[in-house]
């Protein structure tokens, strides 16, 4: 019986998987990947990299993704709270330009995989996330690109009740309109 739930989210190879928790009177305990598991579901993907990030409330990382050494992202929050958000980006998908927010909290202890052919970030509204996530690929920075945070076209409904205002990256202040994007992703 899987460790796992897999929950689909009505955009083909993007997943919310929910970990069984093992709870006792210490605490907790959970596997928080497990490769069999994933294979026995589908998901075949190879991780090569693992990463963290704290940030403050407010603070909106995103949407990113490399157009080269494109990665893959099984993401979680370890600390906090914050709504997540992965754009389809793959040229003939059906779901093209669609975008699937989830919230991570350290409570919920859900996961997101966010696929090759993604933007993906996320806005902390608790008042301190540390965000951790594995990677398929390597960190490519001369192949990285973005989409604006709040492009019409797109239109994330981003939770910002309570927060006053966005901190974003300098990077993160000028990425191009989805209208102008001309990605390599295929679906
Ligand atoms: C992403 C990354 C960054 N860095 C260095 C480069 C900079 O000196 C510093 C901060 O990088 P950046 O401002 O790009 O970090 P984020 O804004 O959190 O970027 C991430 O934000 C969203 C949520 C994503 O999905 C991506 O993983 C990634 O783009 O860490 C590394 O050394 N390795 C890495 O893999």
């Amino acid at each position: 019986m899987s460790k796992f739930k897999f929950v689909d989210t009505g955009i083909k190879d993007l997943y919310i998987i929910e970990p069984n928790v093992f709870g006792d009177n210490r605490g907790y305990f959970m596997e928080t990947y497990n490769k069999q598991d994933f294979l026995q579901a589908g998901l075949t993907m190879e991780f090569v990299q693992d990463n963290e990030s704290k940030s403050s409330k407010g603070v909106l990382r995103g949407l990113h993704f490399q157009t080269q050494h494109t990665q893959g992202k099984l993401v979680r929050v370890t600390s906090g709270e914050v709504f997540d958000v992965a754009v389809d980006l793959r040229k003939g998908s059906p779901t093209y330009g669609q975008w699937k927010g989830v919230l991570l909290t350290e409570e919920n202890k859900k996961q997101f995989y966010v696929p090759e052919g993604f933007a993906h970030g996320f806005l902390v509204v608790s008042d301190e996330a540390v965000f951790n996530y594995k990677c398929t690929d390597f960190y490519a920075p001369e192949f990285e690109g973005g989409v604006m945070w709040n492009d019409p076209d797109i239109g994330v409904e981003w939770p910002l009740e309570g927060i006053n205002d966005i901190i974003l990256s300098d990077k993160d202040e000028k990425h191009k309109s989805f209208k102008e994007l001309d990605l390599p992703f295929k679906y």
